[in-house]
């Protein structure tokens, strides 16, 4: 298992930039996520990690020793890929015996670790199938198996869950952090689905526009994003401007004392579940909009001129145009320079 780290990484293409300054260090046998949205520079970084792309500056190092001359069948790092790339005219333990084959295991030896990995993704039953006779899951698992065989120091998961159902989504993801734990092996997730990062891994890091913005445990950047462009990832927000002098918030909406001990120029960041509709409130708000969810409900209120969009459990009910008051805590609200 490898400690990976990428120093100052960058990648242009046709004179666009892709990845900029990319600084990341994963500890060994450690589980990350890579999180951003699509065509943020993901996959590329993945690509040059495992060696399938040159960057044009900057290096990385698997256990402090630079790799980047280290050809790719023998940097030790596996990308399994969104699609799979199974062989088609492979069956499931051909599949999984290719990269042995590569490598001139015995034949012995092979047979073997192809049993293993067979057991290991409960594929019994299924060896001498297609990838065509396969369905999501178990083509997953098949990739997996095949990844694992060769005992790779680092494994890169493209987008692994992005091609099955709810319920599957949810047993591979399972199955991979129950891998991950046996093996202690290096992992990163490419993702571009919050909960996926925040559910699996010890830390994200957050990548917009070819640059890691962020980089924490999955609770500091959850609850101490650096900018609202990283908290706007994690879900809808509502942003209040105004101005801290002695550890009162001046707004739009009123004063408030927050416990902070700066002053200035400063963006509050407050989550619509963060609102509580309350009599004992502390601001006074109309309902504007309503939106029913089930076990939720969506209400737009309006809070001297600031709407604030506020979610509650579905047990009370408020109809539009109803006087309300709201409570907000500012002791626990995240406020960003201006
Ligand atoms: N070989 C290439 N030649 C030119 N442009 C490329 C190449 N590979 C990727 N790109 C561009 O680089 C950008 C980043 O692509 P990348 O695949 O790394 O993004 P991503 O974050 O993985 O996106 P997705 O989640 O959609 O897979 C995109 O704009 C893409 O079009």
């Amino acid at each position: 298992m490898s400690q990976i780290e990428l120093r100052n990484i960058c990648k242009k293409f046709e004179n666009k930039r892709i990845l900029h300054h990319v600084n990341l260090l994963v500890q060994e046998g450690e589980m990350i996520s890579l999180l951003g949205p699509s065509g943020c520079g993901k996959t590329t970084t993945l690509k040059i990690i495992a060696g399938l792309m040159e960057p044009d500056a900057g290096d990385i190092l698997f256990n402090d020793t630079s790799i980047l001359n280290i050809p790719v069948e023998k940097r030790g790092a596996i990308i399994v890929f969104q699609d799979y790339l199974l062989f088609p005219h492979l069956t499931v333990e051909e599949n999984i015996e290719f990269g042995l084959k590569m490598a001139k295991v015995k034949k012995s030896k092979r047979r073997e670790k192809v049993r293993e990995m067979i057991d290991l993704v409960q594929l019994e039953g299924h060896e001498k199938k297609y990838p065509k006779e396969l369905s999501g899951g178990q083509k997953q698992r098949v990739a997996i198996a095949r990844a694992l065989a060769i005992e790779p120091k680092v494994l890169l998961l493209d987008e692994p869950f992005s091609n099955l159902d709810t319920r599957l989504r949810e047993i591979m993801r399972e199955f991979i952090c129950d891998i991950q734990r046996k093996f202690k092996i290096t992992m990163i997730l490419v993702t571009h689905d919050k909960e996926e990062a925040l559910m699996t891994s010890s830390k994200i890091a957050v990548m917009l526009d070819g640059e890691i913005k962020q980089f924490g445990t999955p609770k500091e950047i959850y609850e101490r994003p650096v900018s609202s462009l990283v908290a706007d990832f994690f879900g809808e927000k509502n942003y209040v401007d105004g101005e801290i002098k002695e550890g009162i918030f001046y707004s739009i909406m009123g004063s408030f004392q927050t416990g902070l001990h700066k002053n200035g120029r400063v963006r509050a960041m407050i989550r619509p579940e963060e609102i509580e509709i309350t009599p004992k409130g502390n601001i006074a708000g109309i309902i504007k909009n309503k939106t029913y969810a089930g076990e939720k409900i969506y209400y737009i209120i309006d809070c001297n001129g600031k709407r604030l969009k506020c979610i509650t459990n579905g047990k009370t009910f408020y109809n539009i145009g109803e006087k309300i008051n709201v409570y907000i805590n500012f002791d626990n609200i995240v406020f960003f320079e201006r």
